[in-house]
């Protein structure tokens, strides 16, 4: 049996690249004394924190830390540094000291606060893990899934991108890790003990915040999703993009790119679409959520300090793996219309689509690490197959490009020998 471990021992999982310099590190650019100063005024005002805290060196700082250090113009993690799983562990065990709602976005979410300072972006679990979205429901219009969040962080991951901040599982207890420690008053008073005696609450937000859509234990135990938080954004300011394949939003009305079927040589023209890679990451992107079918990806977000030379962070996949039975087809309009790929991702989608490393098989392999799968695998077998089937369509996508285009491949591997990459894909 070919696993995961095999797959990521693979030449184009290992490929040589240059080494990084001192500005190729989000924050380096910074000394240490100065990050670990403004970590500690940051929290200095909250009490219940750890007193001890970490020095310059590295062995004593938290795994979260870790991580922030590690962030890179290339990629937000190393997948071989040894830190991921002492932080995804971290994430799981580590006692709640605080859960606040945390703004922004649509629907409700929570951020959670650690003894060591360490922060996680919060989703719960609202419906069963099998329950397809409404076949008469908008894709604006459709609940978050913790599990999609887990599975989109595994999915990247397993891709090769590495661009989504890790993603864990937990079982919490709503009573003692959210009601009975929250400072956030607007949150807990929409706690109630439903008619079946489980304790639920709803919180405030734009969407689903009401006694209609409660979030509820059972009867105190419930799923969620934590995310590891970036950076503050003091620190390392983010900047936001308005996705060109932007869906509409709205029940009648079509986006441009549904209607011009030249839109892609509009998007070429234009910065900074015309240069670099960002036309290649964003159809990474499109293929990463053609993949899990997530059709919200209306924005999608840069570390300032990387200017455009830098990837992009795929952030809030809660509205992926909605669906197993049916694909779509236009969430992978930038590839049909661009006509463009990146060669090392097409040399490791047609890897995944090889039996011995066939994409749903590592993905059941991958996501078994994650906590939650005691519980119940995090995708079911249905939404596995979809993504072999999926994978298929995007090979069928690019060769149809191929059949009558030429510059297809975007050669980002110009410096390998071809038997470096494709010993045996
Ligand atoms: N891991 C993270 N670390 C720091 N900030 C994050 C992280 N994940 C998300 N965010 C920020 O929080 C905001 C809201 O998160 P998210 O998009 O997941 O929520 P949402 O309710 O689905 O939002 P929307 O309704 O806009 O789609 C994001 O725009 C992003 O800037
Ligand atoms: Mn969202």
């Amino acid at each position: 049996m070919i696993s995961l471990e095999e797959l990521f021992k693979h030449p184009l999982y290992n490929l040589p690249r240059p080494a990084l310099q001192e500005d190729d590190w989000l924050l380096r650019l910074k000394t240490d004394a100065e990050l670990i100063l403004s970590y500690r005024q940051s929290a200095s005002e909250e009490e219940g924190y750890d007193k001890t805290s970490w020095t310059t060196d590295k062995e004593t700082h938290p795994p979260w830390l870790r991580f922030h250090l590690g962030i890179s113009r290339r990629e937000l993690y190393d997948r071989k540094d040894l830190n991921l799983a002492q932080l995804t562990h971290y994430l799981a065990t580590e006692r709640i000291l605080g859960a606040v709602q945390k703004k922004g976005g649509t629907q409700l979410k929570l951020l959670v606060s650690f003894p060591n300072y360490g922060q996680a972006l919060l989703k719960p679990m609202r419906q069963s893990r099998d329950a397809e979205t409404d076949v008469n429901l908008f894709y604006f219009s459709d609940f978050e899934r913790h599990n999609a969040e887990i599975a989109g962080f595994h999915l990247d991951r397993v891709l090769g991108f590495n661009r989504i901040p890790p993603v864990v599982g937990r079982l919490i207890n709503v009573t003692t890790e959210i009601r009975d420690i929250t400072t956030d008053e607007r949150l807990s008073r929409t706690f109630f003990t439903s008619p079946a005696g489980n304790v639920c609450f709803y919180g405030q937000c734009e969407y689903y915040c009401s006694t209609e859509n409660p979030v509820c234990g059972r009867p105190h135990v419930l799923e969620v999703s934590l995310a590891t938080m970036l950076p503050d954004l003091s620190l390392a300011p983010r900047r936001s993009w308005r996705s060109p394949w932007r869906r509409s939003y709205s029940r009648t009305k079509l986006a441009q790119w549904e209607k011009d079927s030249a839109y892609c040589d509009t998007v070429k023209k234009t910065p900074p679409y015309n240069h670099g890679t960002r036309l290649v990451d964003l159809i990474d992107m499109a293929v990463l959520d053609f993949l899990m079918s997530n059709m919200d990806r209306h924005h999608y977000e840069t570390f300032e300090e990387f200017g455009n030379d830098t990837f992009l962070l795929h952030l809030d996949n809660g509205r992926a793996f909605g669906r197993h039975s049916q694909d779509e087809p236009s969430i992978l309009a930038p590839l049909a219309q661009c006509c463009r790929i990146r060669r090392s991702t097409l040399l490791r989608l047609r890897l995944l689509s090889h039996p011995d490393f066939r994409l749903s098989d590592v993905m059941r392999e991958s996501l078994a690490q994650d906590p939650l799968t005691a519980v119940a695998p995090l995708l079911s077998e249905p939404h596995l197959s979809a993504l072999d089937r999926r994978l298929a369509t995007v090979l069928g996508v690019v060769q149809t490009c191929q059949d009558t285009n030429t510059d297809v491949v975007y050669n980002d591997l110009d410096q390998y020998e071809d038997q470096q990459l494709e010993d045996d894909s």
